[in-house]
């Protein structure tokens, strides 16, 4: 049979980004190279020291197997130091890619976020797809990847093969992104959360447990919670009055006034002794961690979770043991407090404490944060795509 004359071809694939099957009829007289979808281009970045320093093993093990059976070629970069990533994806060609794949925890991911929003042509940088393959600590985005996927809440190696399977269907979707501007001015975008008291203390206290994995965190809270500390401080928020976004032009931040200068008349502020605040925007801080049930990637929200003075220990331990299966919220503890928002600013009036924003510490003071719904750096499965004016990820 002559297939390059008179006959219809009737060409099927999948085409990842639009489920389930797509069907696509070629009527040509010649079946050219262009009209195949082509090998998608992952430019991805391992952090050997993240979680328990195994991500190489996985890599090999696991995931190269796996895209590579999945038609995907790639370059595989090992980074060296902290900051490298963020180096790394400032120099590249978008052009050569189709994604930035970080395998590693939520750290290495900041650092390529920030890193695409420091170039010149952020604005193109920043529609680049981006994901990650868990092989961290905490995996928090990772954790949110999974549930929005619909898997059952996973850890270790289930989890990572959940994941890998989400990028090589390669669907994307969008994913809410914060602009953090701290007390000496800077500026960076956060993709997860700020947290200050409890969580920040747990996160960055347990860095000496990072050999134990995730068992750090457990090991950082049984510490915390006997040495339990308050913390002084003012919060003010932009609470939602109605269910709409708001319309916002880009990056700037048209919410929050520079810090220095009082909030708008139509925030809420409250001073009060705080346990931890933490602002969250994934359902998860950590893969086993379901903090925020009721969010979404894309919800544009800020979840502002606070925890007051007065909470007892044990009570503080059973709302984080109840927390992995998200049953927190059915407690109705009258000194936990949840309220969502689009900004929010917090002033520390405690001398001394830890401020984290995506489980990296920053300096302490003074902190605000706004959501940016116009650039959605999806995180939900695999890779982050910004289309137009929303960021977009793959499953
Ligand atoms: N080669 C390296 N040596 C030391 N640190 C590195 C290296 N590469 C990256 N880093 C840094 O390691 C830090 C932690 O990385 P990562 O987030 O991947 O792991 P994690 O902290 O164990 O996981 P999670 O953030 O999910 O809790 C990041 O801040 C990153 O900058």
């Amino acid at each position: 049979m002559n297939v390059t004359c008179s006959y219809i071809y009737l060409i099927l694939w999948y085409d990842f980004a639009s489920p389930p099957l797509q069907i696509y009829i070629f009527t040509p007289t010649e079946l050219v190279p262009d009209l195949l979808p082509r090998t998608r281009r992952l430019f991805l970045l391992l952090n050997p020291c993240g979680g328990r320093g195994n991500a190489f093993q996985q890599c090999h093990s696991h995931i190269l197997p796996m895209i590579t059976e999945a038609d995907i070629s790639y370059n595989l970069i090992q980074t060296e130091r902290q900051n490298h990533a963020r180096e790394l994806v400032q120099g590249i060609n978008l052009e050569e890619w189709d994604g930035i794949i970080v395998i590693s925890g939520d750290g290495l991911l900041y650092e390529v976020i920030n890193g695409l929003m420091e170039r010149p042509d952020w604005e193109d940088a920043i529609k680049m797809p981006v994901g990650i393959l868990p092989c961290g600590s905490g995996n928090a985005l990772a954790g949110a990847i999974n549930y929005n996927a619909g898997f059952e809440q996973a850890m270790g190696s289930e989890l990572l093969l959940n994941c890998i399977l989400l990028l090589c269907r390669g669907t994307v979707m969008p994913m809410d992104l914060v602009s953090v501007t701290t007390c000496s001015g800077t500026r960076c975008f956060s993709f997860l959360s700020v947290a200050w008291g409890f969580i920040s203390d747990v996160d960055i206290e347990s860095e000496k447990y990072r050999h134990m994995g995730s068992a750090r965190f457990t090991v950082g809270t049984m510490v915390r919670v006997a040495s339990l500390r308050t913390y002084k401080g003012r919060l003010s928020y932009l609470p939602v009055l109605d269910g709409h976004r708001p319309i916002l032009n880009g990056p700037k931040d048209d919410l929050i006034p520079p810090l220095g200068q009082p909030v708008p008349k139509t925030w809420v502020t409250l001073e009060e002794d705080f346990v931890l605040v933490l602002a969250i925007y994934q359902s998860h801080l950590g893969a086993d961690l379901f903090t925020a049930p009721f969010s979404s990637i894309n919800d544009g929200l800020i979840h502002l979770f606070f925890v007051k003075a007065g909470i007892s220990r044990a009570s503080l331990v059973r709302l984080f043991l109840a927390m992995e299966k998200g049953n927190h919220i059915e407690m109705e503890c009258p000194y936990v407090v949840h309220v969502p928002a689009r900004a929010f600013r917090l002033e520390p009036l405690t001398q001394k404490g830890i401020l984290t924003v995506d489980g990296e510490q920053v300096e302490y003071g003074p902190i605000q944060a706004q959501m940016h719904n116009l650039f959605l750096y999806s995180g939900s499965n695999e890779i982050i795509y910004a289309r137009s004016k929303r960021r977009i990820i793959f499953f």
